[in-house]
């Protein structure tokens, strides 16, 4: 019986309808493949095995992943790879072409002067976008949403603003940062130290002063010092090349939530869909309860504001107070009621916060290692600086808020876009075509997603030699000065911030000439780096400030490594000081 009915069952199977049915799947399911396969651009060069694979090139970022490499360089190696400036890559089934650009100044003349046909596009927007939906950050330029946005926090980076409100807290900030590593230096006696999370204690002490007011009793770097001082430090250990092993002290609560936060963003970026991405991710109880000390955070220092604003008390002392002023000042002139705690408000202030803290905190961790690594440039910074605030060095003094905004340091400009280029906190920049367009004598029809890369071929490695008439007619208009770091005097594998240095006239002096050459540190264009002004201030003063104060000793070789990782941003794997103090005790 058994026997007949696995017969039957058979028979049903080979019948006409069926196997009509089994064909028209498979035919199907043939076709499905084969419009998942990736369809190369004309003429692009690309990875011939990715485009034999649904998987287009994934596969290459988990194998560089699984080998130690950072995926990231991943765009970089492809145009060497394949010997292009203009190459394609493949994101996995269904996905159109990628092209990726790998030349510096074809890249600037995109985002700066064909910026009409470019838009952010869904990578970026998706990225940021379930994390800050009304920050300007996740929009398209196109998006009628966009201006508002961009509008509530103008001002923020006007040079009086600056100079005026955040210069004197980022001062301020710095110098109890000092307090803390005066003191480590003296009981780690010439032993290094750790350092990262350090200065992510300053670098959110800052970015928090600026944005909401920082109170010194919510200070990350105050609490660590007074818990440092209260409690009995460890032995030394004895070699003097050993790690002093100071106990870590745990963070704010509003460290962690922007933590929290910025490393969402920062894994979302390298999923192949962001979005689901941080649906799942927004649904675990850790960021569900950064989300909820967000809003508490920002409810507080808003109705804080509100308040002073309401009793005629407000003398703006940061980005908080300003923009809670001018909506009331713009509803009580509407005869309407102000939005204090809306969205926008909220998304415009945590914006602010998540852009400015993990960028600054990654150039600073790479900075405090190139001082160390690098001594005749650390000295002759130092020097600079003394000779340019003699003032204040005659009076036994660091230079004030005032004279370091006041005082031109070439070398100080010049140490700083080195760092920028050489450690490239952000390395490649992704918009979108709205329009068919020629990238260096190739066809990039509307719609394609272009990766320009904003370190590699020409600005940290030799670039690829591009005949003229390749160029755009815009790239030929600008065509001054170094387009490769390889033409010039200085390898662009190398750290030389002099590369950066011009004679002003004849009687030799220096000054620092922001186009000597390839750099997109901050991008370019209409969707450059908003903070740009806020993070060159921070950096100054920081750097002037530690550079003054103390001398980063040359670490041992085990800790000397410059290799990074990536989350939002690249990072150094280690950061190490070792320092000595010239402050007096
Ligand atoms: C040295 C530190 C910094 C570096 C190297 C840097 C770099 C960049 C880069 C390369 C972009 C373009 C990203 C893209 O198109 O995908 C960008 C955008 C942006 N940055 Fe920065 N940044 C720094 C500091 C800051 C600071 C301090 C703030 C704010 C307080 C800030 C806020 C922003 C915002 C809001 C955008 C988006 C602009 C837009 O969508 O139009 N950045 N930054």
């Amino acid at each position: 019986m058994a026997a007949q009915n696995s017969t039957t069952y058979y028979q049903s199977l080979l019948a006409p309808s069926s196997l009509l049915i089994l064909a028209t799947l498979l035919a199907f399911l043939y076709v499905a493949y084969l419009r998942a396969l990736p369809k190369p651009l004309a003429g692009i060069p690309y990875n011939e095995d990715s485009a034999k694979r649904i998987w287009g090139d994934m596969p290459i970022f988990r194998e560089m992943e699984k080998a130690g490499i950072r995926p990231r360089l991943f765009w970089s190696q492809l145009a060497q790879r394949l010997q292009s400036p203009v190459t394609q890559f493949f994101m996995g089934p269904f996905y159109k072409p990628m092209v990726v650009l790998a030349d510096w100044r074809e890249a600037q003349d995109l985002l700066l002067r064909r910026s009409k046909n470019l838009e952010r596009g869904t990578i970026n927007n998706s990225i940021w976008s379930p994390v800050a939906p009304e920050h300007f950050i996740s929009m398209n330029s196109s998006d009628p949403r966009y201006k508002s946005a961009r509008d509530l926090g103008r001002d923020l980076m006007t040079p009086t603003f600056l100079n005026t409100v955040s210069a004197p807290e980022i001062y301020d900030k710095t110098s109890k940062f000092i307090e803390l590593w005066d003191f480590k230096a003296r009981v780690a006696e010439g032993r290094p130290f750790e350092a990262a999370e350090d200065l992510n204690f300053l670098t959110n002490d800052i970015i928090l002063a600026a944005a909401l007011g920082l109170d010194d009793s919510l200070s990350d770097t105050t609490q660590q010092l007074a818990g440092l001082r209260a409690k009995a430090m460890p032995k030394p250990p004895c070699s003097s090349d050993a790690c002093f092993p100071f106990p870590v002290m745990q963070g704010s609560e509003a460290l962690w939530t922007s933590k929290t936060l910025t490393e969402g963003v920062g894994r979302s970026a390298t999923q192949p869909s962001p979005r689901l991405y941080h649906f799942f991710n927004n649904l675990t109880p850790q960021v569900r309860k950064a989300y909820k000390a967000k809003d508490k955070i920002l409810r507080t220092a808003i109705n804080g504001a509100a308040q002073r604003v309401e009793k005629g008390e407000i003398n703006v002392r940061n980005a908080v107070d300003l923009m809670v002023s001018r909506e009331i000042t713009a509803a009580r002139k509407a005869g309407q009621s102000p939005e204090l705690n809306s969205l926008r408000m909220h998304d415009q202030l945590f914006g602010y916060i998540l852009g400015g803290q993990d960028t600054s905190h990654s150039v600073l961790t790479f900075l405090v290692k190139w001082l160390g690594a690098r001594q005749n440039e650390q000295k002759a910074l130092r020097d600079n600086l003394r000779s340019m605030h003699s003032t204040a060095c005659n009076a036994g003094r660091p230079p004030t808020t005032e004279e370091i905004i006041k005082t031109q340091v070439p070398y100080l400009d010049a140490f700083i876009e080195e760092v920028i280029r050489m450690s490239a906190p952000i390395i490649v920049v992704t918009t979108v075509a709205t329009a068919d367009m020629i990238l260096l004598g190739h066809f990039i029809p509307k719609d394609t997603v272009i990766w320009s890369l904003i370190s590699g071929p020409t600005t940290t490695e030799p670039g690829f030699k591009i005949p003229e008439a390749e160029r755009s007619e815009s790239s030929q208009k600008h065509n001054e000065g170094i387009a490769d770091w390889a033409d010039s005097a200085y390898a662009p594998d190398e750290f030389h911030p002099e590369r950066w240095l011009k004679k002003r006239d004849e009687t030799g002096e220096m000054s620092f000439d922001s186009k000597a050459g390839p750099f997109l540190g901050f991008s370019s264009g209409p969707r450059a780096c908003w903070g740009k002004r806020l993070a060159y201030l921070e950096l100054r003063i920081v750097i002037t400030l530690l550079t003054w104060n103390f001398e980063f000793l040359p670490l041992p070789d085990e800790m000397n490594g410059f290799e990074a990782y990536d989350l939002l941003l690249a990072k150094p794997k280690s950061c190490f000081v070792r320092l000595k103090s010239n402050l007096k005790d």
